[in-house]
């Protein structure tokens, strides 16, 4: 009698609560979930060596399918792992039962502050409802991805070609408070175009792996000095179609930065990953002079501490000192998160974009160096200058002070910096008139003041994310020559 194949079903409508994980409605962590779902199709009994001839076999597939990026590492899945890295994995795979039927380890593919991420094969693909599948529904992606690369130009394939996830195991150490808010964020955010939705989660005692597609990128460092006007458009358009739909939730990411947004930069595709650090805006905040209006701010300035605005400090201060959420990267961080306002808003993420911006444009990273916010705002107030930053200290309630010579009063303009960084000739005193409209931008994203930052959906209708993308006419046109990386004839 023929197998019949079990309904296909939402991986989350397997979550189920255990007693010891507070009930969070859809978003559960389940233990047994490796355990019951067992379906005995004579597939998982299979034989070490047949399953290897078709690995193999799957393996030769894949290759004649997927041509071989100048960035991607998937040629070196075969590779002997290292012993230390094996280890990990097998204690991985043995810490939930029936893991091994439901996901084959391949290697470790990121290790962070609070996570190891592994590449594995998703045995049990079939068996679900896969709506997370980027390479299913191509369409939605922004851009289109290249004509080479769309699904219509290969071979109809013998059979379907393995399915990859990311195993993100979150360390122990992290507080359950801290993993779930990460889950539950995805679990908001699954819809989102250009975030890496969450499949499942599962918990073992005090293990927890969260369940992401997995997502081919190369390494930042890797291509971004090789990158064009359009190509920094392309990026840019792609990490902003993701903020806007976070922002829309009124969600701060908090940790934007190349690592946290995965790029291929052969099918030109990004999805923004790392929501560790996230929070919903609003919470754990305390009202910040930033949010008053000018007079009112001015009102409650001229009353706080009238003689803190002459140069010098006290020596015994007794206020207590300001505490803010400053969580993030070094160099990433913006200037409010450094004065340490109390009603942090989105716009924290944008000048992070503004500084991957900044870093792509003067080909150097990391832009910023800084081992504490001390030096940070140095680094800041060394382009911008001691007049902006004292307003934007103002801003926030804080005083900015400072005698350090190399910070002048009205600091350096961003084409400036850029000329020197890259190192132009002397007869090029301007920059092109593409990349003027870049720097255009980059001011947009790194304004000190949070209130006339662009936001991620302005950010989309500003005329530089609109180089490099296809005009209607010539997306519908079958002109193999067309070239998608052309600037507007506006910027020429
Ligand atoms: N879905 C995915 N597909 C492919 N690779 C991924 C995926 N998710 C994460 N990675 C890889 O793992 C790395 C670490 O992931 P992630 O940033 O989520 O962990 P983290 O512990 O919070 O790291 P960090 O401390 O650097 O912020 C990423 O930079 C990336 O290289």
């Amino acid at each position: 009698m023929a197998t019949v194949a079990p309904p296909r079903r939402s991986r989350e409508e397997s979550f189920r609560i255990h007693d010891d994980v507070p009930s969070t409605g859809d978003t559960e962590m389940n233990e047994h979930d490796f355990q019951d779902e067992e379906v005995d199709d004579g597939e998982t009994e299979r034989g070490h060596e047949a399953e290897q001839v078709e690995e193999q076999e799957q393996e030769e597939q894949e290759e004649q399918e997927e041509p071989e990026s100048e960035y991607t590492e998937s040629s070196d899945d075969d590779m002997a792992v290292d012993s230390n890295i094996q280890y990990d994995m097998d204690k991985l795979q043995d810490s939930f039962p029936g893991f091994r039927s439901k996901y084959r380890l391949i290697k470790r593919i990121g290790e962070g502050t609070f996570s190891t991420v592994y590449k594995a094969e998703d045995l049990a693909y079939d068996r679900y409802d896969n709506s997370w599948d980027f390479d299913r529904d191509s369409d939605k992606w922004t851009p289109p991805p290249l004509k080479s690369y769309s699904s219509g130009d290969h071979q109809p394939s013998r059979r379907r070609k393995p399915k990859y996830v990311a195993i993100k195991k979150i360390y122990v150490t992290s507080s359950p408070t801290r993993i779930l808010n990460e889950l539950e964020l995805l679990h908001d955010l699954r819809d989102c175009e250009n975030v890496c939705p969450l499949i499942t989660a599962f918990r073992a005692t005090d293990q927890v792996v969260a369940i992401l597609p997995y997502f081919r990128h190369a390494d930042f460092r890797d291509y971004f000095r090789k990158m064009t006007v359009p190509d920094i458009a392309i990026y840019l358009r792609s990490l902003f179609t993701a903020l806007a739909s976070v922002h829309r939730q009124h969600i701060l990411h908090r940790d934007i930065k190349p690592t946290n947004f995965l790029y291929d930069p052969e099918s030109r595709r990004g999805v923004l990953v790392d929501f560790g650090l996230a929070e919903r805006e609003g919470s754990e905040c305390k009202p910040c002079l930033c949010h008053d209006d000018y007079q009112t701010r001015k009102a409650r300035l001229a009353n706080h501490n009238p003689k803190a605005t002459i140069g010098g400090y006290p020596k015994q201060d007794t206020r207590p000192s300001r505490r803010a959420n400053r969580a993030g990267t070094r160099g990433f961080r913006a200037p409010e998160v450094l004065f340490k306002c109390t009603e942090q808003t989105t716009k924290i993420d944008i000048w992070s974009v503004g500084v991957i911006l900044l870093t792509i444009l003067s080909k150097r990273f990391p832009f910023f160096n800084s081992a504490d916010d001390v030096e940070a705002m140095i680094e800041i107030a060394t382009i911008f200058g001691r007049e902006k930053m004292k307003e934007a200290g103002k801003l926030h309630g804080c005083a900015f002070e400072t005698t350090i010579p190399t910070i002048g009063s009205g600091g350096f303009s961003f084409e400036r910096i850029i000329l020197w960084s890259t190192c132009r000739s002397d007869s090029e005193k301007t920059l092109p008139a593409d990349e003027k409209l870049a720097v255009e931008f980059l001011k947009r994203c790194l304004d000190l003041d949070p209130r006339h930052r662009i936001s991620a959906e302005e950010a989309l209708e500003h005329e530089f994310l609109q180089v490099g993308m296809l005009s209607s006419s010539e997306r519908a046109g079958d002109d193999d020559e067309m070239d998608i990386l052309q600037v507007r004839a506006s910027i020429a």
